[in-house]
């Protein structure tokens, strides 16, 4: 479809990390070299093969060995959940097991029934067995994440979204106690209460609201962007205010919160995927999709405890670049090694390689899909030619 719009005397400009088709492009420019505050500049420009051939394009560098992670190929004798003559949409009488403490990867083309069979016929019922579904009884919950965005809010941050903002506060209120200030945990808060900054209602900026023109956000004039009324900057732990911590990275969260005694669980796998860069202060309106996909999967992981626990994604790695998949599949694997089930949706080549147990839906979208075109691991599948495996 590209080529015929290119035909037609037309331009394209994709945004794009799928490498089929940054090997048609005429010209690719990439940007980065980092992510965040390390990236935003064009690192190189030219075609496929000059990119893949210039030691510090990008391209060249997820291609080296680093990048390349191999299946563990898991035993998966012992079965997850068992489908018998599912129907649902177009699945055509489909029956298959998937096995339990391993990477499941389901792929097949756009419409050959993958949410269908994981998130209808599988997940719809939680682990309660149906006419079609059984389950091993070992897990303790089914987690799905689908790629619904959550819904738009200017007052989330990166902070409350990983429920630890609480304990920032409270840390914060004990502090001015001792200094025989009379501040609440609540005074610490920009959402709500005493502390924040009237004028902006602690959103550090304010719509320009002028006759004629388009609203533009600006710097609150009162607070300067802190967010927060001058006597409650006052309060510092290690030195900081409350809106000095807001800045940190997460890395430099990290330490702070172990100083002082706060949960940084959720910042440390934050850091396990590769997003150490981003700041405690970060609104999640502002994250790409890629970003958006690992913090949603780094709040539900640190909330689970243990292991028994199984995960549904759907096409998790939408939006990210190889060697941000590279660290996204470490923490995934982790999580099977430590004793957890994952059965993804996705078409990533990376991560099929990865997968300890592989099914192809297909061979069309439709009518024409709801077959089951390959099951196996992923020796097996290099061995066949589906639609998706001739690519790898
Ligand atoms: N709620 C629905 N009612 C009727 N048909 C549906 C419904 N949801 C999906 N379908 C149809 O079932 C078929 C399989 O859809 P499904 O979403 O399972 O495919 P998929 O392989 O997950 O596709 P994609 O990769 O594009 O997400 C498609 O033809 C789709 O139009």
């Amino acid at each position: 479809m590209i080529n015929e719009v290119k035909e037609r005397n037309n331009t394209l400009l994709v945004i794009e990390h799928d490498e089929e088709v940054i090997r048609k492009a005429d010209h690719v420019v990439e940007i980065g070299p980092g992510s965040g505050e390390f990236g935003g500049k064009v690192v190189t420009t030219g075609t496929y093969d000059e990119l893949e051939n210039t030691s510090y394009s990008l391209l060249f560098q997820s291609k080296r060995a680093i990048y390349q992670q191999n299946s563990y190929q898991r035993d998966t004798k012992q079965t997850a959940v068992k489908v018998k003559n599912a129907k649902t949409h177009n699945l055509r009488d489909l029956s298959l097991e998937l096995p339990a403490n391993c990477l499941s990867v389901i792929t097949g083309v756009s419409g050959s029934g993958k949410s269908s069979l994981l998130l209808q016929e599988i997940a719809q019922n939680q682990l309660e067995d149906s006419k079609t579904v059984q389950w091993n009884k070992g897990f303790k919950d089914l987690i799905v994440i689908t790629q619904k965005r959550p819904t738009r809010n200017k007052r989330s941050l990166i902070v409350t979204y990983l429920d630890v903002f609480d304990g920032v506060r409270a840390l914060f209120a004990k502090k001015s106690k001792k200094a025989n200030l009379s501040f609440s945990s609540s005074d610490f808060s920009f959402n709500a209460g005493n502390g924040r900054c009237p004028n902006c209602q602690g959103l550090g900026v304010v719509e320009s609201n002028q006759l004629f023109f388009e609203n533009i956000e600006l710097t609150c004039p009162i607070c300067h962007g802190t967010r927060y009324k001058d006597e409650i900057l006052e309060v510092k732990v290690d030195g900081y205010s409350i809106s000095d911590v807001l800045e940190f990275s997460i890395e430099e969260a990290i330490d702070f919160f172990v100083r002082n005694g706060l949960n940084s669980k959720p910042l440390q796998f934050l850091t396990k995927t590769n997003l150490a860069y981003i700041s405690l202060g970060q609104g999640t309106d502002s994250l790409s999709g890629g970003e958006m996909q690992r913090l949603r999967l780094t709040r539900t992981i640190s909330k689970q405890k243990g292991n028994n626990h199984l995960f549904i994604l759907d096409e998790p790695t939408t939006g990210m670049h190889k060697i941000d998949v590279f660290y996204f599949m470490k923490l995934i694997q982790n999580l099977i090694e430590d004793g957890n089930t994952i059965f993804f949706i996705e078409h990533n080549l990376d991560v099929i390689k990865q997968a300890d147990y592989i099914v192809e839906l297909g061979p069309g979208g439709g009518d024409s899909g709801g077959e089951l075109m390959f099951v196996g691991d992923i020796s097996q599948f290099r061995k066949t030619s589906t639609q998706t495996s001739v690519y790898l």
